[in-house]
């Protein structure tokens, strides 16, 4: 396997640690993702050397501002960017690489997205109890009448009242957190090895948003699923990721399991991110507080890209991108001024 831009792919990563690595030690193993769109303003590079690795039964969070890369890393391992990007590196699913007619053909099966607003994916013309038992029929060669059956137990296992009448009703007849509850039973239906969390409760009111998390906490706990969740929200992650990666301008910058990432963020943006750090620009508070923008993904900045918002930066971080630096086995930074924690400290 090759070793990507980043120089700390999972695979350095776990042998950092001892590990004897094996591509079956992780449900999904990205390596050294890039994706680039044509744009009429030239190429844009929206995924630039990404690594990251989730094994059976753990979440790992991916975090960073709008238009980091989070969702075109997800699509892209799902295979449902559009067919006019252009895709590097290696997406790898329980030790086997993910062609695209493999993605076809496990899609909606061995792994499964939920995104932000279920009325998108879900289809207003079938029934709540037809599309979970739809997956079934596809994916595992259910009958019909079994199928339907076995979807109203998975919508009773996403905690859906009276499903057996639920399940004959429509999407547009569901609130909001049942039909994300609907979407969550048609996604792990077939019991998927891994599922992709896009912003899944962020439109939700925030007490069936813990409904949701919690709920899907237990299934994944029941089926062993691996879960890449994507958020904005700090709080969500400190309460459901074992591991995040941070990513800023289609890299990842960060990448530690979680509770070490909040006690000790080795990465600028991370720290501001954390709002941990009151001498960061804009005093307290989320990123927001940081000054600048996210640089223009078809011209970005030729060193590390978060350089211009940086109050660490020096010379070498303007001319020359840094690689994810290894703090420990499990803790890297791509930071230049690494580890930051001793420059915090000592301030
Ligand atoms: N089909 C596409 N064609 C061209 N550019 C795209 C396409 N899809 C995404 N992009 C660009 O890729 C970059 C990364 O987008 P992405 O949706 O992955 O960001 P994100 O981190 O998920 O943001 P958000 O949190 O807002 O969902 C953005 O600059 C976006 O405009």
């Amino acid at each position: 396997m090759a070793v990507p831009a980043d120089g700390f792919s999972p695979v350095t990563a776990l042998a950092a640690r001892g590990h004897c690595w094996s591509l079956c030690d992780m449900v999904l193993a990205i390596d050294d993702l890039t994706v680039e769109f044509a744009t009429d303003r030239g190429t844009l590079r929206a995924v630039d050397g990404v690594s990251l690795a989730v094994a059976s039964g753990k979440t790992l969070a991916v975090v960073g501002e709008s238009g980091s890369g989070k969702s075109v890393t997800a699509l892209a391992t799902m295979g449902l960017l559009p067919g006019s990007a252009r895709i590097g590196g290696r997406i790898v699913l329980d030790g086997e690489p993910l062609t695209p007619e493999r993605q076809r053909a496990l899609r909606g099966g061995a792994m499964a997205m939920i995104f932000q607003e279920p009325m998108t994916s879900l289809n207003p013309a079938f029934t709540a109890g037809e599309q979970v038992a739809e997956a079934l029929r596809i994916h595992r060669n259910l009958p019909p009448r079994a199928a339907f059956d076995a979807a109203i137990a998975m919508l009773e296992r996403v905690r859906i009242p009276d499903a057996a009448r639920r399940a004959r009703q429509y999407p547009h007849q569901f609130s909001g957190g049942m039909r994300q509850r609907v979407m969550i039973a048609i996604a792990l239906a077939c019991a998927p090895r891994l599922l992709l969390a896009d912003e899944p409760t962020t439109a939700l009111d925030v007490t069936v948003q813990a409904q949701i998390l919690a709920l899907l906490d237990t299934l994944k706990r029941e089926t062993g699923t691996a879960v890449v969740l994507i958020t904005h929200d700090l709080g969500v992650v400190a309460d459901h990721a074992d591991d995040v990666a941070v990513m800023y301008a289609g890299r990842v910058v960060e990448r530690a399991p979680a509770a070490r990432l909040f006690a000790q963020p080795e990465h600028p943006y991370t720290v501001g991110l954390l709002g941990a750090v009151p001498k960061l620009a804009g005093g307290a508070g989320r990123l927001a507080s940081i000054a600048g923008t996210v640089p223009d993904m078809r011209n970005p900045p030729a060193g590390c890209r978060f350089a211009p918002r940086c109050p660490f930066a020096i010379s070498r971080c303007i001319a020359e991108q840094p690689p994810l630096i290894p703090i420990t086995a499990d803790h890297a930074t791509a930071c230049w001024r690494a580890p930051l924690s001793q420059i915090l400290e000592a301030a």
